[in-house]
């Protein structure tokens, strides 16, 4: 198939709907981002790949990086995990602190911002200050490229405003869930959103996904066939939030989003995918991302449906 060719088509097919999504605007730092930018890269599991648009653009990964974060935890702790952090869709917005009081402070998955800010205390648990240091070392191998850096600027205004954030961990901190301080927990959870890539390298990093947990570039287990399984599905049933069906029913592929703009989508057995585009829908994932996707599955039949 001639993938170059079809995401030719897809950049010109999401053109109308460009103006329909809103950047996010309650980090103010990514306010400003450009509502006009798109990128979408494709990588196969033999390496050749496939670009268009700004693919060069660095963007911050923001919930992008809850995939690394568990990937990592779920190396360190195994089944062990799943007595902090639950994996069953929420059904609820990503910051929503409802169903938390209702289930003790256990969040439903490791996709929503609670489950996140769980997974990261747990790597804290293991690599108190070098945890922000380990996620970045893990993503700069699974990607390629060692200069990857976090966004300060990003960082420092959320961590301004990261009201919502705080009285999660503090909720889940109450219910005997946090292990560490929160202050260290919670700035290494912002300064991990806050990693800036671009299309191409975020595609690369997620290979090991798309093949059974091994890179299939670099040979190098990263997790298990079980475990890569298991981040796949969480992917297809978590990866949007209460938008999580929608993605399912449009897309057909796991995936995760993240304010930033970004979404990550796996093809099992053949391919990584990374599209960008900052306008986000209500639920906040990308909205042209997703009809871009949604494009693509259409095209190729490669929605795993
Ligand atoms: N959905 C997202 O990408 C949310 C990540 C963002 N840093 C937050 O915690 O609110």
């Amino acid at each position: 198939m001639d993938y170059q060719k079809i995401i030719e088509e897809i950049e010109e097919e999401i053109q109308p709907f460009i103006k329909e999504g809103k950047v996010a605007d309650y980090i103010p730092a990514l306010a400003n981002s450009n509502i006009n930018d798109f990128a979408m890269s494709i990588i196969e599991l033999n390496g050749k790949q496939h670009s268009i648009g700004c693919s060069q653009k660095l963007f911050s990964i923001q919930s992008i990086s809850k995939v690394f974060t568990f990937t990592i935890a779920l190396k360190i702790y195994c089944k062990n995990l799943y007595k902090r952090v639950g994996y069953e869709p929420s059904g609820n917005p990503f910051n929503s602190l409802v169903q938390l009081e209702y289930e003790k402070g256990i969040p439903r998955n490791p996709f929503i911002n609670a489950g996140a800010i769980v997974t990261t205390d747990a790597l804290y648990s293991k690599h108190k200050s070098n945890t922000f240091y380990t996620i970045l070392n893990f993503i700069k191998k699974q990607c390629g490229y060692a200069g990857i850096q976090a966004n300060n600027e990003i960082y420092e205004s959320e961590l301004a405003h990261g009201f919502r954030n705080l009285s999660l961990i503090n909720l889940m901190k109450s219910f005997g869930n946090i292990e560490n301080n929160i202050d260290d927990v919670i700035s290494t959870y912002f300064r991990q959103c806050s990693i800036m890539m671009n299309t191409q390298q975020l595609a690369n990093s997620m290979l090991y996904l798309a093949n059974h947990g091994i890179n299939p570039l670099t040979k190098e287990v990263i997790v298990s066939a079980a475990q890569a399984k298991r981040i796949n599905a969480l992917m297809l049933t978590c990866g949007h939030y209460d938008a999580s069906g929608d993605f399912a029913f449009h897309v057909g592929l796991p995936g995760k989003s993240g304010v930033g703009g970004g979404i990550v989508a796996i093809v099992p057995q053949k391919m990584a995918i990374c599209v960008y585009s900052p306008g986000l829908n209500k639920e906040g994932n990308s909205l042209v991302g997703t009809k871009a996707l949604e494009l693509f599955t259409t095209k190729t039949k490669l929605s795993i449906f």
